[in-house]
């Protein structure tokens, strides 16, 4: 982390109630391009985290109390201050998960969004009035903020996964605590310090590091936690929900994706290629709305192949400070072995892998981009969130077809599809079963729209004039004035 301009951005103690603390234990945190250290983190004990969470509990008090535009204006401060770091920010993102530097980059500027998006929808927070149903009652709505809130968030979007959670929380009054993943925890300890350097008060935000399943208990238990939200595993969240239900919180869960990604005969095949790279390919594969299966029409399937094959075969595997790179190394070996063990089923029930002429060494985390041909529904991967590079094609013909086997999955997160026909552009989209649909796009992602699934993909909707309703509660006033 030497090449910094701002080394105060390298934190290696969690954020709590203002402080910096350390524990007795620590973690510690490798880059995914050679295993080497980049730091260590405070392995917390479960009594730390409950005392995080009563500091926090106090805190909300004065917050809380803030005007909505007194805090919008502290957040505006917040999103100014990633902005002006996105340099650094973008480093230690790079040095901790592995993804090219533009691209980390580019994350820090879609965290910031969140920020700055919220620090207005905040000011927009509403009651009602209703219409009595007695003569001599008034009825009315208020809104108010939830209480305190804790999140689990994962290594795939270190930066943007907090704040898409902090923005409207803190927009709305709450404090927060932070679990980041074990990977990533940098990138959650610097947006801590440019926190800090806002204004934020004291245990408004926290970042806190350890266990995960230690830290897992009271963030999901504990009695003034009101709302917990996480983003990701499904079978991670499947867990925490349950956690959840002993004390009934409220429950935000953006969990596992298996996204279709489906050309008609219809299709702008050029467009369709440029928005498959984008949706495959972005964060090396590692993104919860990738593109998971491909479907492609069997009148167009040989030129899509061909286009999308040469495209491919550009890629670079690299690290992420090298500018050539455009797939950095993936987040552990673990991933690459689960991932090989999905690519082993395939090829043994007779799928096809094609040889693009671009391959490096896979040592260590590097995987090469792979593109799978013959697939087909008695596959694993075709079932499973492959979470990388490898791109699987199914030839199809029929458009209830088609529609039958992008939704036999029990996820319901992303989905895309590309025609040009009016009539088949609301016939599909009407018929996914996912709580997000690209069409003739492959990048659905911004702070102002509605981000989550369906099924088993999870609960609620991030970023939007939606994000902030889980945050707050409504309060109904009956007032008689007879
Ligand atoms: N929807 C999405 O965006 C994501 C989906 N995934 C999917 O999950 C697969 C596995 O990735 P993985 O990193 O293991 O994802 P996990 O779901 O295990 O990790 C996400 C977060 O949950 C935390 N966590 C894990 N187990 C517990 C627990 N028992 N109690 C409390 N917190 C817990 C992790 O902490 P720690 O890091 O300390 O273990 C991390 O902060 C990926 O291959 C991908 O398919 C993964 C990440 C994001
Ligand atoms: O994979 C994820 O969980 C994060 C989604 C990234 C995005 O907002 O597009």
């Amino acid at each position: 982390m030497n090449t910094l301009s701002n080394p105060a951005l390298f934190r290696q103690s969690c954020y709590i109630n203002g402080q910096w603390v350390d524990g007795e234990q620590s973690l510690t945190v490798t880059n995914p391009v050679d295993q080497s250290v980049l730091g260590t983190v405070p392995s917390l004990t479960e009594a730390q985290v409950n005392d995080t969470i009563e500091q926090a509990h106090e805190a909300m008090a004065g917050w809380s109390a803030l005007t909505a535009k007194e805090r919008s204006k502290i957040l505006y401060r917040w999103f100014t201050l990633i902005e002006a770091n996105v340099d650094d920010l973008g480093t230690i993102m790079t040095l901790e998960q592995g993804k090219p530097l533009q691209e980390a980059k580019g994350e820090i500027r879609y965290a910031a969004s969140f920020i700055e998006w919220f620090a207005e929808e905040g000011k927009r927070v509403y009651g009602e009035t209703i219409p009595q149903t007695v003569s001599t009652n008034r009825l009315s709505t208020i809104t108010q903020p939830i209480g305190v809130c804790s999140a689990i968030t994962p290594w795939n979007f270190p930066a943007a996964m907090i704040t898409r959670k902090a923005g409207p929380a803190l927009a709305a009054g709450c404090s927060i605590i932070i679990k980041p993943a074990s990977e990533t925890p940098f990138s959650a300890l610097a947006l801590a310090e440019l926190a800090a350097q806002a204004g934020i008060p004291a245990g408004i935000f926290n970042v806190i590091t350890g266990d995960a399943r230690t830290l897992g208990v009271p963030l999901t238990q504990h009695p003034l936690i009101s709302k917990f939200s996480f983003t990701g595993s499904t079978q991670v969240g499947r867990t925490l929900y349950e956690q959840c239900a002993s004390t009934i919180k409220k429950t935000s869960l953006e969990l596992g994706g298996n996204a279709p990604f489906i050309v008609f005969d219809d299709a702008d095949i050029d467009k369709a290629v440029a928005s498959a790279m984008l949706s495959k390919f972005r964060n090396g594969g590692q993104t919860c709305v990738c593109a998971n299966r491909f479907y492609i029409h069997d009148a167009v399937y040989d030129e899509f192949l061909e286009k999308f094959t040469a495209q491919v075969a550009k890629l670079c595997v690299g690290n992420g400070l090298d500018q050539n790179t455009d797939i950095g190394p993936m987040i552990t070996r673990r991933a690459i072995d689960s991932m090989q063990l999905l690519l082993d089923d395939a090829l043994a029930k007779g799928a096809r892998q094609l040889v693009l002429g671009n391959e490096v060494e896979e040592q260590g985390n590097y995987i090469n981009p792979k593109i799978l041909v013959d697939v087909n529904d008695s596959m694993d991967i075709v079932h499973e969130e492959i979470f990388g590079p490898i791109a699987t094609l199914i030839r199809f013909q029929d458009e209830e077809d088609v529609l039958t086997q992008a939704n036999n999955t029990i996820f319901g997160l992303a989905a895309y599809f590309f025609s040009q026909d009016i009539s088949r552009v609301y016939r599909v989209a009407e018929k996914l079963e996912s709580g997000m649909v690209g069409i003739n796009t492959g990048m659905i992602s911004n702070e102002v729209a509605p981000f989550g699934g369906v099924k088993q993909s999870g609960l609620g909707k991030e970023g939007s004039h939606y994000g902030i309703e889980d945050y707050l509660t409504v309060k109904y006033l009956c007032v008689d004035i007879a």
